[in-house]
């Protein structure tokens, strides 16, 4: 069960997870299915013979008085009647109780995960405070469920000893009237207590089964939920034909939470194959948004989004995610962003890099081959492992095995990603859970790492070097540059030095496309081509043109005068990030990054 579950719980929407708390999961997987499973047990071992011996008994009680056993079992049903209403009253009390110890759980994962936020903001007594609220009232409904299950008890016992009562007076007449024996009294008495007793035990496991049946229909609940976006299936495109090109068709949406506050509205833009489009805008504008519903972590409440014309919701989820965007989250990477998974893939053309083979996921170091030599660096069969949450071994492994045929200098900038910044002096200590124990730089480069490894055709960089100092920053930002030649890149970015090398800017206010410019292809581009063409590009002048006027360095006009973003707005926006980079004291127009 707790496999199932758990494979179930991974296969849900990220929508699911906005809704659920870790902690409250983490209760499920682990004490829900252990009551189940205790509750099982019991059900097994001491419900089975309880029950038989209470079956066999009522066969022998017939077979002593008919009469008897007859005015037995016209009195019962009104008792299990009673038993089955107040049964169900005490399900829904004990479901509750277990809500409520998830809950408590839940704060206490959040606290205990977050320790050196509440540290630093002195907030110890508070948090407690919180858990032991969340407690208490867990130990009341557990206090009322405990008393409902004492008087079931209580009551069932009178009820039944009232039985032995009844049998012994109604049994003394009937011995009266010579309709039975002395004998025959005694033995139907014997074996009725053992019916008592029997259907004792019962209602004493009953406590239990209640127990035991919200904890498996809580756990049953997420086991058979289905998520929207199915992990796999779909199809997907040849390499050999795959180009990267990325539209967003009037997308509107509003996260499923929060289903009344539209974060996108009528959002249009295309990403041309091979182009870097980068997205500015005010915090909160819904620039993550974008680089979430690319990665179907949700789905678009109206339009769609198409690669190289192709809906991607028709598309194999897994291949989009693990074959073709790379992902670098602004989370600093700590939280599983830039994922590995197997098969080898390549997208671009040519006879071995077309090759798509699945293949193993190689140990750190190379996968030796049966013979114990080490199978060769090729792409077809050999794939370097990268765990999921970052460790100092996995940057470690990362530097020794980003391997050269990563095309696109991407081996290379994963190299040079997860190789600088202090994380090659760290051999083999622990990275700490969640990688703690690293800092936000060295978690955000082997995230980049990680995510060049995969060598894919569209990269998503969502705040990518936010957590890197200004020398840290410039080495991945030349790393990341050359890993973008001839991928599509969408930059995420409120900074000048990770926004100059974009060839289109796009200003996202309000989730709405508020203005596109061109930049130049870099600042090269962007001191020669002057802003005349970046000019033309306003609202609403989308896409291919953008991306004809901005590529070559022609269209340069963010970079070079920062008016290729034509209207006021653009200009503010051109005006802060050069004032981020003189209040830095990185230079004019952010040269000095
Ligand atoms: N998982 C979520 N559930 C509900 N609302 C969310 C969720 N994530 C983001 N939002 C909301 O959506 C809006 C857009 O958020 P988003 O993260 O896309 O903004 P952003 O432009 O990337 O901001 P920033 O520049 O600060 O990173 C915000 O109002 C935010 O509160």
């Amino acid at each position: 069960m707790r496999k199932a579950l758990f494979i179930s719980l991974l296969r849900q929407d990220v929508a699911f997870y906005d809704a659920n708390r870790t902690g409250q999961l983490v209760n499920r997987l682990t004490a829900d299915v252990q009551e189940f499973k205790s509750s099982f047990k019991l059900i097994i071992s001491q419900g089975l013979r309880s029950s038989t011996q209470a079956a066999g008994c009522i066969v022998s009680l017939y077979l002593l008085s008919p009469k008897l056993t007859g005015l037995l079992l016209l009195v019962m049903p009104t008792l299990v009647g009673a038993g089955a209403l107040v049964g169900s009253f005490l399900r829904s009390l004990s479901r509750r109780a277990q809500e409520q110890v998830a809950k408590a759980t839940g704060v206490a994962d959040e606290v205990l995960g977050n320790v050196r936020t509440v540290r630093a903001f002195a907030m110890e007594d508070q948090q407690a405070g919180l858990y032991c609220a969340e407690a208490e009232r867990s130990s009341q409904l557990s206090q009322r469920l405990g008393l409902g299950i004492a008087a079931f008890q209580g009551l069932s016992n009178l009820a039944l000893n009232g039985i032995v009562l009844g049998t012994i007076f109604v049994g003394g007449s009937l011995m009266a009237g010579n309709e039975l024996s002395p004998g025959d009294l005694m033995s139907f008495l014997v074996a009725s207590q053992t019916v008592q007793r029997s259907m004792a035990n019962i209602s004493i496991l009953f406590g239990q089964v209640v127990r035991g049946l919200s904890a498996g229909a809580r756990v049953l609940e997420f086991m058979t939920l289905e998520p929207k976006v199915p992990l796999r299936g779909g199809a997907s495109i040849p390499s050999h034909s795959l180009l990267g090109h990325i539209a967003f068709n009037h997308v509107s949406f509003s996260y499923p939470t929060r289903p009344g506050h539209p974060v996108l509205r009528d959002f249009s833009l295309s990403l041309p194959p091979g182009k870097t489009v980068a997205i500015v805008g005010p915090s909160g504008g819904g620039k993550s948004t974008v680089a979430a519903l690319l990665e179907r972590f949700y789905e678009p409440t109206q339009g769609s989004i198409t690669l190289d014309g192709h809906d991607i919701s028709s598309l194999d989820p897994s291949w989009l995610r693990g074959q073709v965007i790379g992902f670098i989250s602004q989370v600093g990477g700590a939280g599983g962003t830039g994922h590995m998974s197997g098969g080898c893939r390549s997208w671009r053309s040519g006879p071995s890099r077309a090759h798509r083979t699945p293949c193993f996921l190689a140990p750190p170091s190379w996968r030796t081959s049966a013979s114990g030599s080490r199978a060769p660096p090729t792409r077809r069969c050999t794939r370097p492992r990268a765990s999921p949450t970052p460790t100092t071994s996995s940057a470690a492994s990362l530097r020794a095995t980003a391997p050269s045929w990563v095309s696109g200098g991407a081996g290379w900038a994963a190299r040079r990603a997860a190789g600088s910044g202090g994380t090659q002096h760290l051999p083999g200590s622990p990275a700490g859970e969640r990688g703690t124990a690293l800092s936000g730089g060295q978690r955000q480069r082997i995230a980049i790492a990680r995510a060049l490894l995969k060598d894919p055709a569209v990269l998503v960089l969502d705040e990518a070097t936010s957590a890197l100092d200004a020398e840290a920053e410039r080495v991945v930002q030349a790393a990341l540059e050359r890993a973008a030649r001839g991928r599509t890149v969408l930059v995420i970015a409120h900074r000048l030095s990770t926004v100059r090398a974009a060839h289109l800017i796009v200003v996202l206010q309000g989730g709405r496309v508020a203005e596109v410019g061109g930049a130049g292809g870099g600042v090269k581009g962007g001191a020669r081509g002057g802003a005349r063409r970046g000019r033309g590009f306003r609202r609403g002048h989308l896409g291919t043109r953008g991306a004809e006027g901005s590529s070559g360095g022609q269209g340069a006009g963010l970079c070079g005068k920062g008016a290729g973003l034509g209207t006021k707005q653009g200009r503010d926006w051109w005006r802060a990030l050069r004032g981020w980079g003189r209040g830095r004291g990185l230079g004019k127009r952010g040269r000095g990054l």
